[in-house]
């Protein structure tokens, strides 16, 4: 390891030389990488570790859509996670089969998860709340299901009309019927940080149910903030008390951005070792039977902070923002995601830029801003784009080639 001190030296002396030859200005970059490292190393230290693989699990199509008002065509949804599975993501939670009166919005559940194209190495979740739903699952031929329970027995009734024992004891026989016919199991525990009907949810009911879950053969428990209520500090408090029942590498954190808390509440997370976050494409979402919650955390803004932290999630950032935009128009709204918002308005305002460029110089096709932006391919024709309006969620392109500015 070269020290702070010689690594100045060398770089005085380097500079003194001056850094026309070739082999010197290789050295030059090496050192220059070396302390990079370091650097990162040292930043690592400060804040993580972190892991250096993040799962991200993507419940847009779900969770995402399981509020909204308007019935979703189902042509739309299974565009929807066609489109999320080619951006990379290896998990894209797609439907629930529970009951129609309930949530109409997943109604169509079986034409949806026939209707997909299925990805290899991509899992399909469902949700099921009961043997009904397992073996309606099943039918339409999931190969993953996800049971949710809650830390809150007012929440249990409302959402799945059951005690948190009577839900239990409907997921053991679940969770038997699936090892049976050999699908794989994922458990979400609802109000792990607040409940929208009770004041307080203690932490030992929390692990009381994961656990339960966990026993129960579920691979993985997802940590549900459903009204986007925790903190860093309660988030700290419930993984120290997660970490002494269940390994941290069978935990994922599921939260909602109500009160904006959601990316510290993940940074926390990552602290404890978490691999695997849930998280919505465009912050979509919100649940039926938690008004007033906002949806969860969106993908896109997941990426950017694991991206600046150097963690690799594998998820095609450009591919996200296309299916994010796309979506969003869909809905008629624009993305709840922060990240996408920044870019949307930076890129409008450098299409503003070129518009005049264009004007005062024909010839100048370098429309972007020099000083901060990747050219990145977002697979959009913005000749294609019909409207002023639409303009502003495409990011800037010459020649076809979009661009997004940091
Ligand atoms: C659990 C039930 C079904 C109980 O509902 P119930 O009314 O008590 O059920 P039941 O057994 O008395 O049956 C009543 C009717 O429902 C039917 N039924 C019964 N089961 C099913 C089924 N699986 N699929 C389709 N239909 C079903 C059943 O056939 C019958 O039909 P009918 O004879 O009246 O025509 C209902 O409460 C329900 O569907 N709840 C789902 C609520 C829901 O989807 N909530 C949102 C997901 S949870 C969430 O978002 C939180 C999470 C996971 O994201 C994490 C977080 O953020 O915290």
């Amino acid at each position: 390891m070269i020290s702070n001190k010689i690594f100045s030296k060398a770089t005085k002396s380097i500079l003194t030389l001056g850094i026309k030859n070739n082999n010197i200005n290789r050295t030059f970059i090496s050192l220059n990488n070396n302390n990079k490292e370091n650097e990162f190393k040292r930043f690592q230290n400060r804040f993580g570790p972190f892991p250096e693989y993040v799962k991200i699990v993507e419940v847009g199509p779900r969770d995402g859509l399981q509020n909204e008002k308007i019935i979703v065509p189902t042509v739309d949804k299974i565009q929807l996670i066609n489109r999320l599975a080619q951006t990379g993501l290896s998990v894209v939670e797609a439907t629930s089969f529970v009951s129609p009166k309930w949530v109409p919005q997943m109604a169509d559940n079986k034409e949806v998860l026939r209707g997909i194209e299925k990805v290899e190495g991509v899992s399909y979740p469902c949700l099921t709340p009961n043997i009904q739903g397992f073996r309606a699952a099943l039918d339409a031929g999931a190969k993953e299901i996800a049971l949710f329970a809650a830390a809150s027995e007012s929440f249990s009734k409302k959402n799945i009309n059951a005690t948190i024992e009577e839900s239990l004891a409907r997921y053991k026989d679940v969770c038997d019927a699936a090892r049976e016919n050999g699908i794989k199991v994922r458990g979400y525990v609802s109000c792990v940080l607040g409940c929208p009907y009770e004041q307080n949810v203690p932490i030992s009911k929390v692990v009381y149910v994961s656990k339960k879950l966990y026993e129960f053969g579920c691979y993985e428990i997802s940590l549900g903030d459903t009204i986007g209520i925790g903190t860093p500090g309660a988030t700290h408090k419930l993984l120290q008390a997660m970490s002494q029942a269940i390994p941290m590498s069978a935990i994922a954190v599921h939260f909602h951005d109500t009160y904006g808390q959601a990316l510290a509440n993940i940074l926390t997370s990552l602290q404890f070792g978490i691999s695997t976050v849930d998280s919505s494409v465009s912050g979509l979402g919100g649940c039926p039977y938690a008004k007033g919650a906002t949806g969860n955390v969106a993908t896109e803004d997941v990426l950017y902070m694991m991206k600046d932290l150097g963690i690799n999630c594998n998820v095609d950032m450009n591919k996200l923002m296309d299916v994010s935009l796309w979506i969003s128009k869909k809905l008629n709204r624009s993305p709840s995601s922060k990240v996408s918002l920044a870019l949307s308005h930076k890129a409008s305002n450098s299409i503003s830029n070129s518009d005049s460029n264009t004007n005062t110089n024909t010839n100048n096709t370098n429309t972007t801003n020099k000083s901060s932006e990747i050219p990145i391919n977002c697979n959009t024709n913005i000749n294609k784009m019909a409207s002023e309006k639409e303009k502003q969620h495409i990011f800037i392109s010459s020649n076809n080639q979009s661009t997004l500015v940091f």
